[in-house]
């Protein structure tokens, strides 16, 4: 018998790509529960599928960095922070920060599949009774049109994604005199794509190439250092609605024309922003 839950929940991430670089991540997860039925005519109760399944996503490998540890030119060691994860490949960057704000992966490089059968095995190891096996799938949601995927941090949030190096892949939609812009949403889709984006006041050290942002939260310190191309700095928190209004501006700014953002934060949630020239 099996009992499948479909859109269960999002897991956002960033991974280090050794061709990419620092690439944000939003999967879709469907979860498929293979067993015998119990007493009570049921394999596992629907309603504990949902909130098991999330809560060890949650506190696992949801908002964190994946490392594939056996990377060309990706070496990591403990630090005062707690993990320093240094790269060469395609750039050299530096993050630092508590052991939670990682997952690291003994491979080569971060597949969707290789992350579907890692969680798979781990979710079958914490079994319920009645339940042999727990399959996942994660897929990238299906966008006809601009996206991007961007990393960042939020200092200020007490929950996961303060961590410096979490990302999302969004889809970004730009308006005009009520119309779509398809070609304005082509060009800053392009351009964000792999961005890391970080607050000014988290700019601890700034040369012409390079851009080392560091704070304090409540999981710890963190620290990111990466090619100053690589980087965009915003005059507030990258939370989706300064991201919103900040690209409204920017784009009202280069148009001349009124301009409404909407920003995605991942998969189905984000902000709206109206920006005059
Ligand atoms: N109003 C806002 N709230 C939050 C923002 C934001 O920009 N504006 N941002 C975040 C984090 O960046 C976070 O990465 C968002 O993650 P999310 O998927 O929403 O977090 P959860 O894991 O709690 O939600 P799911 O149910 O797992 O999708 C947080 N809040």
């Amino acid at each position: 018998m099996a009992l499948f839950v479909n859109h269960l929940t999002h897991i956002d991430v960033s991974l280090w790509c050794s061709t990419r670089g620092l690439v944000g991540c939003s999967w879709q997860v469907d979860a498929l529960l293979e067993g015998e039925l119990g007493d009570d005519g049921m394999l596992f109760d629907f309603g504990e599928v949902k909130p098991w399944i999330k809560r060890t996503l949650d506190s696992g490998l949801d908002h964190t960095l994946l490392v594939p540890t056996q990377a060309p030119g990706v070496e990591v060691s403990e630090c005062d922070e707690g993990v320093c994860v240094r790269t060469t490949h395609p750039y050299v960057m530096e993050v630092r920060g508590p052991a939670q704000a990682f997952t690291l992966l003994p491979w080569e490089s971060i597949t969707l599949e290789r992350v579907t059968q890692h969680l798979s095995a781990q979710l079958t190891e914490q079994r319920p009774t009645n339940v042999e096996r727990v399959t996942l799938t994660l897929s990238d949601e299906q966008i006809n049109g601009a996206a991007y995927g961007y990393s960042h941090g939020l200092k200020r949030h007490l929950g996961n994604c303060q961590r410096i190096a979490h990302g999302h892949r969004s889809r970004l939609h730009i308006f005009q005199q009520q119309e779509r812009q398809a070609g304005l949403e082509q060009q800053w889709g392009a351009w964000l794509d792999n961005r890391y984006l970080l607050e000014e006041a988290d700019i601890a050290e700034q040369t012409a190439s390079r851009l080392i942002c560091r704070y304090e939260a409540a999981q710890g310190h963190f620290s990111i250092s990466l090619p100053a191309e690589r980087c965009s700095v915003l005059p507030t928190p990258t939370t989706v609605e300064n991201i919103a209004r900040w690209l409204a501006e920017q784009i009202a700014k280069q148009t001349g024309t009124a301009t409404c953002v909407h920003a995605f934060e991942g998969i189905n949630k984000g902000a709206t922003a109206l920006a005059n020239p």
